[in-house]
């Protein structure tokens, strides 16, 4: 007899658990989720919140020096600190009581398969709790992944975590990895008084955007004073005094006070018993729309999985997740594509939001990743400072948007913005790459005057509308 027998239990309480949890638990099942850390996850405490809360501040100072007749004066940067603490103090009673306010059980401790429908919980005094479920869903999420350089355990790295939580910062940083913590992290340290050097193998900047976003953003980066070194790996590291020193691949060195990795995120999933289910540890678990990854009762969502490592497609999983397991206790089958039980905007519309300055905001297919794909597709883009409401928002406004439009349909398969406050504006994008409007349709979606959203008219113009 188990300790605790529920209908769900889930493994992990980040975001994306909890809500797993809160959907299934609102139609009517019985669920436990199991937390080793704190109730919140990455996102809360060492990752999103925190990062915008660092973020925020100095975009809006960079907007406010852009416009003339207004003054930001200087950033005081214990203030902005004192206000990120405010969102992410490492405290989760407030998440754990809304857990248990909802219904949800707690448990505190390491959670592991033993077998089918059946998890161990391990406390930190030793002591264990037996779970048998009738489903149980992984939602552990990811750690920072450890790039192959000679000494990088050794001198006291930062991860996300450090860079998140910073108290003071430091005079100078040395970041590996020009994907997205790369740059928002330089973005926010540059800023906030650091001496930023930004180490990218690759040769361009965020990768998986279109190119022009990318160079945008080495652009705004390298005028802020960032030293970009491109296509160069670091290839060892270790500490000189207070200094870390990292040798790259082109001989060089740089000396900063502190090195923090971002290259990249590996779901957390080695230490979880699947090996007890005939599974491999260490991968991301693989799941299919509905979110199965076996039978009628594993489940795998957020960045545990293969989707895409965002929070909001966590939770949108997570929902997804939550209704297959309903729909599957009350004995109901499952709906298609476009249901309540397929997660299927992550094949077609993936949103991102990254908050450099200029912010790029993207859904769907780049150019490249269209054509990857075997689509027929024509790409259009427009300067968003050329329309009245870009000029207004910012003097020379620096920024643009890019729609890809699948050509035999006739329907947008991806857009990008770039930009200064851009990030709400891919929301519109999403519904229509969602929603497979015709272009002939979009064209009755009259933007206002003067909004930046205008330049939707003038995309579907130079398209030939
Ligand atoms: C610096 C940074 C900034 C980011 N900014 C954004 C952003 O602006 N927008 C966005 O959409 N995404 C952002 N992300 C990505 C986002 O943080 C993740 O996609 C999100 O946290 C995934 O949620 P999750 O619940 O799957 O995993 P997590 O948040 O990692 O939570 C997993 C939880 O599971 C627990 N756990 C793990 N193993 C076990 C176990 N065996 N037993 C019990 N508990 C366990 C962990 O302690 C953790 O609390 C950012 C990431 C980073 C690093
Ligand atoms: N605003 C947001 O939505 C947001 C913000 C931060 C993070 N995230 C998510 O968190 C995840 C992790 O972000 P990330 O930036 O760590 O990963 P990433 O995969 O976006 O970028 C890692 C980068 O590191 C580079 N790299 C890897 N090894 C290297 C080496 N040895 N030397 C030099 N460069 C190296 C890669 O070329 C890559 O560009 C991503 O999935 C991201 O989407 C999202």
């Amino acid at each position: 007899m188990a300790d605790l027998d529920v209908d769900v239990v889930v493994i992990g309480a980040g975001p994306v658990g909890e809500n797993v949890a809160d959907r299934a638990h609102q139609q009517g099942l019985s669920a436990a989720v199991v937390e080793a850390g704190l109730v919140g996850g990455e996102c809360s405490y060492y990752a999103c919140i925190p990062s915008k809360a660092l973020l925020r501040p100095v975009d809006l100072k960079a907007a406010v020096d852009r416009m003339p007749g207004v003054d930001a004066g200087p950033i005081d940067v214990a203030a902005v600190l004192a206000r990120r603490d405010q969102f992410a103090n490492p405290d989760d009673s407030g998440q754990a009581d809304w857990l248990s306010g909802a219904g949800i059980t707690l448990l505190r401790g390491h959670g592991r398969l033993t077998g089918e429908r059946a998890v161990e919980v391990t406390h930190d005094d030793g002591t264990t709790t037996s779970v048998s479920a009738r489903n149980v869903v992984v939602a552990t999420g990811s750690v920072p992944a450890s790039p192959p350089v000679d000494g990088i355990a050794d001198v006291g790295a930062w991860t996300n975590r450090e860079a998140t939580q910073v108290k003071e910062i430091p005079s100078s940083l040395v970041i590996l990895g020009g994907g997205v913590v790369g740059v928002e992290m330089a973005t926010a340290y540059q800023r906030l008084g650091a001496r930023v050097t930004l180490v990218q193998h690759g040769e361009r900047l965020v990768p998986g955007t279109e190119p022009e976003a990318g160079r945008r953003v080495q652009a705004s980066l390298e005028a802020d004073g960032v030293d970009i070194r491109l296509g160069t790996s670091m290839t060892a590291v270790r500490r000189d005094g207070d200094e870390v020193v990292a040798t790259l691949g082109d001989g060089s060195e740089v000396r900063a006070a502190e090195l923090l990795v971002a290259a990249g995120r590996r779901s957390t999933t080695d230490d979880l018993g699947l090996e007890t289910v005939g599974l491999e540890p260490g991968k991301p678990l693989a799941a299919d729309d509905s979110t199965t990854v076996l039978g009628d009762w594993l489940y795998a969502v957020g960045d545990a999985s293969t989707g895409a490592k965002l929070t909001h497609m966590g939770k949108y999983q997570a929902r997804i997740c939550g209704d297959v397991v309903v729909a599957r206790s009350r004995g109901e089958e499952l709906g298609g594509r476009y249901s309540k039980h397929a997660a299927t905007a992550e094949q077609t519309a993936v949103p991102q939001v990254i908050f450099t300055d200029p912010q790029i905001a993207a859904v769907g297919h780049t150019e490249a990743s269209a054509r990857d794909a075997g689509l027929s597709v024509r790409a259009v883009s427009y300067e968003i400072g050329s329309v009245a409401g870009g000029s207004l928002q910012a003097d020379d406004y620096d920024g643009f948007a890019t729609i890809v439009v699948d050509t035999e349909r006739e329907v947008i398969v991806g857009a990008t913005f770039v930009g200064q406050d851009v990030a709400d504006m891919v929301h519109a994008a999403t519904i229509a790459v969602v929603g497979e409007v015709p272009l002939s349709r979009l064209w009755h979606a009259v933007p206002s005057f003067p909004t930046m959203s205008e330049v939707w008219l003038r995309l579907l113009e130079a398209y030939g509308m």
